[in-house]
């Protein structure tokens, strides 16, 4: 009783953060002010030819790009927010919602079987009430080595599912389980005692039995596995084939298992399969008329349960009565097995899934990532086209399924919770995963098009959401994208534990090529009639998150543009002698008068120092005047704005003879280069200093003295640093 009283979760906003990150916002934007005014000062001061004009265009061209992009990419850092759940406070099992979870998979060659089923069972040993579980797995290469893997798969679940339920193991993928360090001691759940060990080798045995099984089906050769691009649709319940005593015990044992169902859609050279999207949507539909669960796990064939209680905890946001009715899917971080500790590939797209997110939760949600997520069915299938007159209306949406259109009519009905499991019939089932069944219909379109009043107008009237959304190869962002402009919410939930475990890319040829798919499919929305730029701050809650789908569309095309700008014209530039940026005495001013101006400010903020304005000098030097003239720095100016300038340049000097030496004598020059580089380039751009140091003789040049306090500040610089860092 008193728990139906307590929040099921928490969101916590990131205030210091978000303060530090805001700040940040502020400064960086002054920054960018100055230099595109520098940038406009040039086209109305310099005398212009043409071989400026071009690059300094082209340049300015790359800086308002990158600029913009960099403006865009703030919103995910305008208010991050984590969350927490507690799943203990859920209702009982009797009141969970079932679940469907679907499995894609397309190629047994590059997905090996073994690896498939894994997923498979490690989603039907989910800590969650077996009879509202029911696993789909949809095998777009029509492969008999996934069908038979199927069948093993639900063989040896008849053990590994009582095994996982009575010692409580959190990673329900039998692979990854077995092949856990000794270590990982808390899988047992404190079962620690022989019978468990026992019990764990039998099971163990059981595996590779299956293991050698599924592999072997493979062997014997796929008889239709040319047929890959062509087969007629095949969709199989897996049940009960085995006359084994042994197994029927145990069958015993396990009677309420999830279902498992095998879904091999109809495909034709002459149809279009729109890939994963027309795939999950042959699923929706399928599954639609045998368990029709108000919510939907979708995971990709790689990405096993690492964390048996990931249900419960989406429930946590799921079932809560606040937050429920407008939110359309959990999101949970994709997470990798097999990554390196140096991840020289970001495989882990660390920056997207640990900052970005958190900052799009704190919008409105994130994109559906294409796995780990608990979607709403109804979100899918959206319908107010209610009235039975309209069935004609219903048919033009959904296809010509009668079954199919009833169970969508089910969903939409609010306090939509417990399903019977229906027996559908063979043929209605052939029906909704042929290959025709779409044409003329609404799946995978968005159904308010081109105008953009149109939606507001018509919105009462008529509205329906029909699946996953065709037209990009990302068909998880544009999904999402969608369904947030319709007015849903989502959530990213990023546990401790990490709730699902993929493969992630482990060498260059494979992440370029996912890089140039992702890219592809984010340019393909941004170049359409729904870029978010456009379509975004009309339809999503508030202008930030729609910045934000902005950015994920949009940063392929801007990057390119301007890193090749970047990356070649100030190289001509130099080759020809052009200068593009301003020359170094900002970098002066910024480590001496801005520090000093700004500690200065504190100071008297704090009441430590009276204020004070020095007149700027309006006397000329004659040998001063001369220099200047000629381009010449002047060094006469006191220690403390010299000192800090100097120390920078030795520092920068030292470390990068250390950087080459380093290079030469241990070989870790490809680990440094870009330091080393950095260094490079400060150098480069403090030459001045380092001549008035070194060459210069005459009375502006840098006194030793100063050199030499200089020098020891920087040891000491050093030193500290090195404390501090070590
Ligand atoms: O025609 C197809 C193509 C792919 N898939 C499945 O889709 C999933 C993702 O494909 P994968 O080759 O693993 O692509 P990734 O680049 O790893 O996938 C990322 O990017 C995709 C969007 O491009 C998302 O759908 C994925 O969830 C996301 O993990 C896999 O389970 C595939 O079996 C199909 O079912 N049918
Ligand atoms: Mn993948």
């Amino acid at each position: 009783m008193e728990n139906s009283k307590l929040p099921l979760h928490l969101c916590h906003v990131h205030k210091l953060s978000n303060f530090i990150n805001r700040t940040h916002i502020l400064v960086h934007s002054v920054a960018l002010v100055f230099l595109f005014s520098y940038r406009a000062s040039f086209f109305f001061q310099h005398p212009k030819t043409k071989a400026t004009t071009l690059p300094w265009l082209l340049v300015f061209a790359s800086e308002v790009i990158l600029a913009f992009e960099w403006l865009l990419s703030q919103s995910f850092r305008w208010r991050t927010v984590s969350r927490t759940v507690f799943p203990e406070r859920l209702p009982e099992d009797d009141k969970l919602p079932p679940i469907d979870v679907f499995v894609c998979t397309a190629d047994p060659e590059k997905e090996p079987t073994v690896g498939v089923m894994n997923t498979v069972l490690s989603a039907m040993a989910m800590d969650y009430p077996p009879e509202k579980l029911h696993v789909y797995l949809s095998d777009d290469a029509g492969a008999a080595v996934t069908l038979n893997g199927m069948r093993e798969a639900w063989r040896f679940a008849k053990w590994w599912l009582p095994f996982c339920k009575r010692y409580g193991i959190k990673c329900t993928a039998p692979g990854a389980y077995f092949s856990a360090g000794e270590d990982d001691g808390d899988e047992d759940g404190g079962f620690g005692g022989s019978e468990f060990v026992q019990e764990k080798t039998h099971m163990k045995e059981k595996y590779e039995v299956f293991k050698k099984r599924v592999t072997e089906n493979g062997r014997i050769g796929d008889t239709r596995s040319n047929s890959r691009r062509d087969h007629s649709a095949v969709v199989e319940v897996i049940q009960e084939t085995s006359s084994d005593d042994a197994e029927a015990i145990q069958a015993n044992e396990a009677k309420n298992m999830p279902l498992l169902i095998y879904v091999s859609r109809e495909k034709r050279h002459s149809q279009p399969h729109n890939f994963k999207a027309g795939a999950l949507n042959v699923l929706l539909r399928v599954s639609g008329v045998i368990s029709n669960s108000p919510y939907i796990l979708g995971l990709d064939c790689d990405m096993h349960c690492n964390d048996a209680s990931s249900a419960r905890q989406a429930m946590c946001f799921h079932l809560d009565p606040k937050i429920s009715p407008s939110l359309a899917f959990v999101q949970l971080p994709q997470t990798f097995h097999n990554i390196s500790n140096n991840d020289i590939y970001d495989s882990q797209l660390r920056s997207a899934l640990k900052v970005l997110w958190k900052g799009y939760d704190g919008l409105g949600g994130p994109c559906v990532c294409g796995t780990g997520y608990y979607i709403k069915r109804v979100s899918l299938c959206e319908s107010s086209i209610s009235e039975a007159r309209d069935a004609m209306k219903l048919r033009q949406c959904f296809g010509p399924s009668n079954e199919f259109i009833k169970s969508v009519r089910q969903i939409n009905k609010p306090d939509h919770m417990l399903i019977q499991r229906n027996n559908a019939q063979p043929n209605e089932i052939q029906l909704l995963a042929s290959c025709v069944y779409e044409d003329g219909t609404k799946w995978g379109k968005e159904a308010s098009t081109i105008n953009l009043l149109k939606p507001y107008l018509f919105r009462k009237k008529e509205l329906c959401q029909v699946g996953f959304l065709y037209g990009s190869v990302v068909e998880d962002y544009f999904t999402g994208f969608h369904l947030h402009c319709k007015g849903w919410i989502s959530v990213y939930f990023d546990p401790k534990r990490p709730q699902f475990l993929g493969s992630g890319t482990t060498n260059l040829d494979d992440f370029l090529v996912q890089g140039t798919r992702w890219s592809s499919g984010l340019v393909d929305v941004a170049i359409s009639k729904f870029s978010p730029l456009i379509y975004g701050p009309f339809k999503t809650r508030n202008f930030l998150h729609s910045m934000c789908y902005a950015e994920l569309a949009l940063f392929p095309i801007f990057y390119f543009l301007s890193l090749w700008g970047f990356a070649t014209i100030p190289q001509l530039c130099l080759l020809n002698g052009i200068p593009l940026y301003p020359q170094r005495i900002w970098m002066m001013k910024s480590v001496t008068s801005h520090l000093y101006g700004s500690v200065d400010a504190f100071m008297k903020k704090l009441g430590m120092r009276e204020a004070s304005f020095f007149p700027t000098n309006k006397v000329d030097n004659v040998e001063q005047l001369k220099r200047y003239n000629m381009g010449v720095f002047d060094f006469q100016t006191s220690l403390l704005f010299l000192a800090p300038m100097v120390a920078l340049v030795i520092l920068n000097m030292a470390s990068f003879a250390v950087g080459i030496a380093r290079g030469i004598f241990v070989g870790e020059l490809d680990k440094m280069f870009i330091q080393v580089f950095i260094s490079f380039y400060v150098i480069v751009m403090n030459y001045p200093i380092i001549e008035g140091m070194l060459i210069r003789k005459d009375k502006g040049s840098i006194p030793l003295s100063v050199t030499l306090v200089s020098a020891l500040v920087s040891l000491i610089f050093y030193f500290f640093g090195s404390i501090i860092f070590m």
